[in-house]
């Protein structure tokens, strides 16, 4: 067994932020768009800290405008995450790039998506489950469409809602008519919280909009009363120690405190957020935290278990995935 093979869950994908950057660069040839902006000379996506990244993330992202581009997105992101051993992923949609919260719109883009996600579990095996997300910059107004995009088509396929974005704008309170909204539809709930806001960020999210995963939630190690309470009510940290360091809110794996919220009794998952972004994959996450670490196949046995019991999907599909982590 290789740290590739290893099979993995991955909670945490932003499907734009998955882009292969050949794939982008070839929409915006296809579509006559200069992105040269966006690429260093190597062809990686280049941006300065988290505020430009979320920049560059949009002008790639303005490449990607019919429901077919999607379709070619997700076929290719799912090849790159069964390729580093994924078994089962669930990944933000956002339909403010799927149509502008149009739900006529959405429907058709999540269409292709759903179609490229049958393909893909044909093909490598793999499981995709969308978490339709509101994009907290856009603020709440933008919000509400996004919510009700995902409480109409909220299924077997959308299974949650959620929000990523510029966590230092706006406040967890804004945004509670679109937590709601997709509550009542039945859909699992997370939110971004505690990458750039604090700890408070991360109460305030809690307190307000009471999702049962939070994206990142890293903050919550320089705080033990913080610690306790994400312990004691067994909230998920959907983890991404990569995109941590690459983002600069940690100097190293072995200075990311991912080992220390587990020793304390916290629910982790560890994914790569936005790989191609980050340079990362799977396989690197789980090789750099062995590492720092020293973490073998049962600890990530452990992780993966963590994670199932935090995925949104149905019964059915946690059987089928729990049979396939234990197959190992
Ligand atoms: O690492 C991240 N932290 C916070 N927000 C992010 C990150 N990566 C992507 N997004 C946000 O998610 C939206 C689409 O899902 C993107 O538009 C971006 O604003």
């Amino acid at each position: 067994m290789t740290w590739t093979s290893l099979p993995k869950l991955e909670l945490h994908l932003h499907l734009e932020g998955a882009a292969p950057p050949a794939l982008i660069r070839d929409l915006a040839r296809e579509k006559h768009i200069d992105l040269s902006g966006i690429f260093t000379e190597t062809g990686a996506y280049a941006f300065r800290d988290f505020p430009h990244f979320l920049k560059v993330y949009e002008a790639a992202t303005s490449v990607l405008t019919t429901p077919r581009d999607y379709g070619r997105l997700t076929a290719a992101v799912l090849e790159n995450c069964a390729e580093h051993g994924a078994i089962y992923v669930e990944s933000f949609l956002s339909p403010d790039f799927c149509g502008g919260g149009d739900l006529h719109a959405w429907r058709d883009y999540l269409a292709e998506i759903e179609d490229a996600s049958r393909e893909a579990e044909k093909t490598h095996g793999i499981i995709h489950r969308g978490i339709v997300t509101c994009i907290r910059h856009f603020g709440p107004d933008a919000a509400k469409p996004a919510a009700l995009c995902a409480a109409e088509t909220a299924g077997p396929f959308i299974r949650g809602f959620g929000m990523g974005g510029n966590e230092t704008l706006g406040h967890p309170r804004d945004f509670t008519w679109a937590f709601d909204c997709a509550r009542e539809a039945g859909l699992h709930l997370t939110c971004h919280a505690g990458e750039w806001g604090g700890a408070q960020g991360i109460r305030d999210t809690l307190h307000h909009l009471a999702p049962a995963r939070i994206g990142h939630g890293v903050a919550a190690h320089a705080d033990p009363a913080l610690i306790a309470q994400l312990a004691e009510t067994a909230i998920h940290l959907e983890t991404c120690p990569g995109s941590n360091i690459a983002l600069g809110l940690f100097p190293s794996f072995a200075a990311h405190p991912l080992a220390k919220l587990r020793q304390a009794g916290v629910n982790v998952s560890i994914s790569t957020d936005d790989p191609p972004f980050f340079h990362t994959t799977l396989t690197r996450e789980y090789e750099e935290t062995a590492r720092a670490f020293d973490w073998d196949e049962e600890d990530f046995a452990a992780i993966n278990r963590m994670a199932l019991a935090a995925a949104f999907c149905d019964d059915d599909t946690a059987a089928r995935v729990k049979e396939r982590l234990e197959a190992r």
